[in-house]
């Protein structure tokens, strides 16, 4: 029985993509890796694809974070703070749910995130909704799908 999880969307189903899984038994994060070479110039912002789609129970949410050693050592940032990816994202009729990890380059060097390098880390979560909240509607996609 499918709880939560990732998959590899059907684009990049004969891509190698890697599940993501934990670096260690009480990690919370999944390291999550791009799915293609991106190179960022300086003071860019790019949606990095990770070649995944996320499923998960009603009532949780995965979290994107950016890895503490991205800004140092790689240069970039996760620039939306952090990812929400919504479990109804989830095979969505626009992009099956294709989740993407947008960083800005804060160096003045182009940086190259290579295929299978860990660019962010996810953790699902439940979350809690306030009292008569009855939201409704389908999500038809993401980045501003619902709307200004
Ligand atoms: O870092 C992110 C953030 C979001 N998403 C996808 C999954 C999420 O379910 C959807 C919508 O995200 P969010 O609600 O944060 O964006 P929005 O600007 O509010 O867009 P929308 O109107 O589609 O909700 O976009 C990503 O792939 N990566
Ligand atoms: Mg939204």
């Amino acid at each position: 029985m499918k709880i939560r999880g990732f998959e590899v969307i059907s684009a990049f189903a004969d891509k190698n993509i890697n599940l993501p899984e934990r670096s260690t038994e009480h990690s919370a994060g999944y390291d999550i890796e791009a799915s293609e070479n991106t190179v960022l110039k300086p003071g860019e912002i790019k949606l990095i694809p990770t070649g995944l789609k996320a499923y998960m129970q009603a009532g949780e949410v995965l979290y994107l974070f950016d890895r503490s050693s991205n800004p140092r050592k790689k240069g970039l940032v996760l620039i939306n703070s952090v990812g929400v990816i919504d479990g109804d994202y989830y095979n969505n009729p626009s992009n099956e749910g294709a989740i993407f990890a947008q960083m800005k380059n804060i160096s003045d060097e182009d940086v190259l995130v290579e295929k299978g390098e860990r660019v962010v880390q996810g953790v699902f979560m439940p979350f809690l909704v306030a009292d008569g909240d009855n939201a409704q509607g389908e999500r038809t996609g993401g980045f501003g799908s619902t709307g200004k």
